[in-house]
């Protein structure tokens, strides 16, 4: 389980974590969702130990991030990380060197999958080819939690959709827990379980899609959107 406990951030005079408290049950997709600036990968980076808080807690399966949940937690970030003249090969040799849980047969039916090849140079990809190559390098790891930075970026909607619900039908490992950063709430509110929405660095909602969708009658966009505009009033 991920436990983020009164969780404060400060970036010079500006609060981008705001007293934010949630938790991330063990097996679940969390959908971590916000407005530009809302905080979304700042929360992400403290969860992967890339951050200090200036207050409260975050644990993962009871462990502080960083080090000590190093080899159960897989962050993805938003941006490329590789040096330019990596190609995907590279990235993946280097990742299955590190990592003791990096999975080659599933690494393959990636590559398959997403159309990926190996020999592609990662700097000199399109968006929407990177945004795969990020997906393939955080998936082929069989780390018992997930952490996806906005991981559709740049790929096309169609693409998108089709992606989303083969994570969670294909990749996904058992008693995984991911949480997912995005902007494209109507292409994934399938797949999630729960929610975490924010604004400015506060908790707007956060719940259960399904009942969050039965109570309200209305989508999952529908809903945030509602609250969003609330939030701006
Ligand atoms: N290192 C930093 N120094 C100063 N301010 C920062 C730093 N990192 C983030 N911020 C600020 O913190 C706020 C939250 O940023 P963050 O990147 O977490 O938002 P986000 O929800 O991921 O946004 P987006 O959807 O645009 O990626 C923004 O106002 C941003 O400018």
């Amino acid at each position: 389980m991920i436990r983020v406990d009164h969780a404060e951030k400060t970036f010079r005079t500006k609060k981008v974590i705001d007293d934010m408290s949630f938790v991330a049950a063990e097996g679940s997709i969390v959908g971590l969702l916000g407005a530009n600036g809302a905080g979304k990968t700042t929360l992400l980076k403290a969860m992967a130990g890339l951050l200090k808080l200036d207050r409260g807690a975050i644990t993962i399966d009871g462990k502080y991030p960083g080090l000590p949940a190093r080899a159960i937690l897989t962050y993805s970030p938003d941006l490329d990380i590789w040096y330019p003249w990596m190609k995907l090969s590279d990235a993946m040799r280097f990742l299955k060197d590190v990592y003791w849980d990096w999975d080659d047969s599933k690494a393959q039916h990636l590559l398959d999958f997403l159309e990926l090849s190996q020999e592609t140079v990662i700097a000199e990809a399109s968006k929407g080819t990177k945004a795969k190559m990020r997906l393939l390098l955080a998936l082929s790891r069989q780390s018992k939690y997930l952490l996806l930075d906005e991981p559709f970026s740049g790929i096309d909607p169609f693409t998108r959709k089709l992606i989303a619900q083969a994570i969670v039908e294909d990749f996904m490992e058992e008693g995984q827990t991911v949480v997912i950063s995005t902007h494209e709430i109507a292409e994934v509110e399938n797949i999630l379980d729960e929610i975490v929405f924010i604004h400015e660095g506060k908790l707007l909602l956060k719940g259960n899609v399904e009942t969050l969708k039965s109570d309200k009658n209305k989508s999952l966009l529908e809903i945030v959107e509602e609250v969003y505009d609330h939030a701006r009033l």
